[in-house]
């Protein structure tokens, strides 16, 4: 698990290992522009004609610091600075004075400058100091900048992208490559941010661990040292000891969303899983997948006691449920749900139309309209203890009752909202799935867009489902979950292409995951 800083906690980490350390901000910074140096002359020939384009602050020092050692290396490089003299930072003005004792050309206006005559930028324009809108001739310099056609280097992050949120702060550089130092910025990974970002290289400029250590964040990442955390199988074990995962999903002739997820409970290791389905579908599912334990129900009977007693039965037998893919609006699907929410007991994924239910049944209630936090409350009431939601964007703008741009806009904000005061875990699903528990946070990075096609938000529920079954708690299940989703679906990609990805390959591709 690797932690993800915003602005606040970055510049915590360098005042520490600057002020309680004793780390020169020189060092730190000839560091930092040496590690961008490397990156670049990876990419790069001497053959190339660079312009470094500086701001005032410490980004602009680094730049005019990579500039000077490009020099030193041999590259014809120039610096536009873009900042006032005035407003530079003491180490700034330091890096100016050397690159103006060594006679560099440092242009400070945009109009005297061909553009063409280069063939790779530099942005040293803003870093984690960016605080409002870019405007003005830093906004000029940025369209020229994006107009380029040549590479463009990063420092620290894309100037004009907010550090905290991934936001474009008015505009914003896009970047083929980003150098960015010591850790990554929450920014640099949630879009549009990570769009610009480009390739991300992360460089060790000398922080001590102690400063890192220093900060606690509480947003995180995974990378593939986290598969460690997959529930352990052991020798000397039986079906039962990887539980039961109880799927309850689809509606009458509509059985491919019950088929995903079952089978990825499967693929991802639950002992047994059972489908909780209309009758209509009990052929074609024996058929599809005869491994699965199946329990159907007359949907025009649902008012019997004995029908109910079927499904009540299949839920107290769970270690995991699941509610909600293809299961429709109708009634027969409400009071499904109903039955489900009021006899279950073990972990719950509340995914699909089960949130669109409780959506529009809030909104029936004039208190529960335009008010979020009332309504996480009252969900958070009617469901067992550790319930997992897994709303795409839109699903999570009608269970709130709030603009989808606004909750595009604050991701994380939006996040905390929802799990701040409950003991529920929110998968928000997008191109950078968010999974948040209390105050923790985490982003998935794996994924692509191949991923954008019908059925892959079933898959998901499935293998959330298996890892819950095999008795993982349900936050660390939900981010597990995500992470090998992503993860199967770049090894279906690299198999099948982005275009060509169908949810039942990334279930195939589970087994290279988990291998
Ligand atoms: N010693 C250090 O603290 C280190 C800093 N480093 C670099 O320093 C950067 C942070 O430096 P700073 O804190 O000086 O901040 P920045 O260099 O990101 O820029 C902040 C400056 O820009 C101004 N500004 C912010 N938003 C603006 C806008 N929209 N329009 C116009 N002006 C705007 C601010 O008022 C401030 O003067 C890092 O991203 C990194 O590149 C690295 O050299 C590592 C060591
Ligand atoms: N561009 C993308 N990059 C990474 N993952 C993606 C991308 N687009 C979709 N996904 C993932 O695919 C799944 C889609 O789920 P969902 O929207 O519920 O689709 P469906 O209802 O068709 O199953 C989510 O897990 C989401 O994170
Ligand atoms: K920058």
């Amino acid at each position: 698990m690797k932690k993800l800083v915003n602005s606040t906690q970055m510049k915590e980490i360098d005042a520490f290992a600057i002020d309680k350390v004793g780390i020169p901000s020189l060092v730190l910074m000839e560091n930092a522009a040496n590690q961008v140096v490397n990156a670049m002359e990876e990419r790069i020939s001497k053959e190339d004609i660079i312009l470094v384009v500086c701001g005032s602050g410490n980004n602009g020092g680094d730049g005019l610091a990579v500039a000077r050692i490009l020099l030193n290396h041999g590259f014809q490089v120039d610096v536009y600075l873009v900042g006032e003299r005035d407003k530079m930072t003491e180490e700034t003005k330091k890096q100016l004075e050397i690159a103006e004792n060594l006679d560099m050309v440092i242009w400070d206006d945009a109009n005297e400058i061909n553009f063409k005559s280069y063939t790779v930028l530099v942005d040293a324009i803003f870093g984690i100091g960016l605080d409002r809108e870019v405007t003005g001739k830093h906004e000029k310099i940025i369209a020229i900048m994006n107009a380029f056609h040549g590479y463009v280097f990063a420092v620290d992050i894309p100037s004009g992208i907010s550090a905290d949120s991934g936001q474009v702060l008015g505009t914003a550089v896009r970047a083929d490559v980003t150098i960015t130092f010591g850790i990554e910025k929450i920014g640099q990974l949630l879009y549009p941010g990570s769009l610009h970002t480009g390739k991300l290289i992360v460089s060790d400029i000398g922080f001590p661990p102690v400063a890192v250590e220093s900060v606690s964040s509480n947003v995180s990442m995974y990378d593939e040292t986290d598969l460690f955390s997959l529930p352990r199988r052991s020798a000397y074990s039986n079906k039962g000891n990887y539980g039961r995962a109880v799927i309850v999903a689809g509606s009458a002739n509509m059985s491919g969303a019950a088929y995903l997820s079952a089978k990825a409970a499967y693929r991802t290791g639950a002992g047994l899983v059972q489908i909780v389905t209309p009758e209509e579908n009990r052929a074609i599912l024996q058929t599809q997948l005869p491994e699965a334990i199946l329990t159907t129900y007359y949907t025009d009977s649902l008012a019997e006691e004995a029908e109910q007693e079927k499904i009540i039965q299949a839920v107290s037998g769970a270690d995991a449920i699941v509610i909600g893919p293809g299961i429709g609006t109708s009634d027969a699907a409400r009071k499904v749900l109903d039955l489900v929410l009021y006899n279950a007991k073990s972990p719950l994924i509340l995914d699909a139309d089960a949130l669109t239910i409780v959506s529009e049944l809030y909104n029936k209630f004039p208190l529960l309209r335009n008010n979020p936090c009332a309504r996480i409350s009252e969900l958070a009431h009617s469901v067992p203890k550790d319930t997992i939601l897994t709303p795409h964007l839109k699903e999570l703008a009608r269970l709130l009752d709030k603009n989808l741009d606004e909750i595009k806009g604050n991701l994380l904000g939006t996040a905390a909202l929802c799990t701040a005061d409950s003991n529920l875990t929110l998968v928000m699903k997008d191109a950078r799935t968010v999974v948040s528990h209390h105050e923790e946070q985490y982003i998935n990075a794996s994924g692509n867009n191949g991923m954008a096609t019908g059925g892959s938000g079933d898959v998901l529920t499935g293998v959330i489902a298996g890892l819950l079954a095999q008795g993982m708690v349900a936050s660390e299940a939900a981010k597990l979950g995500v992470y090998i989703h992503g993860l199967a679906g770049d090894v279906a990609a690299k198999e099948k292409s982005e275009y060509s990805l169908m949810a039942s390959d990334i279930i195939e591709a589970l087994t290279a995951v988990l291998k």
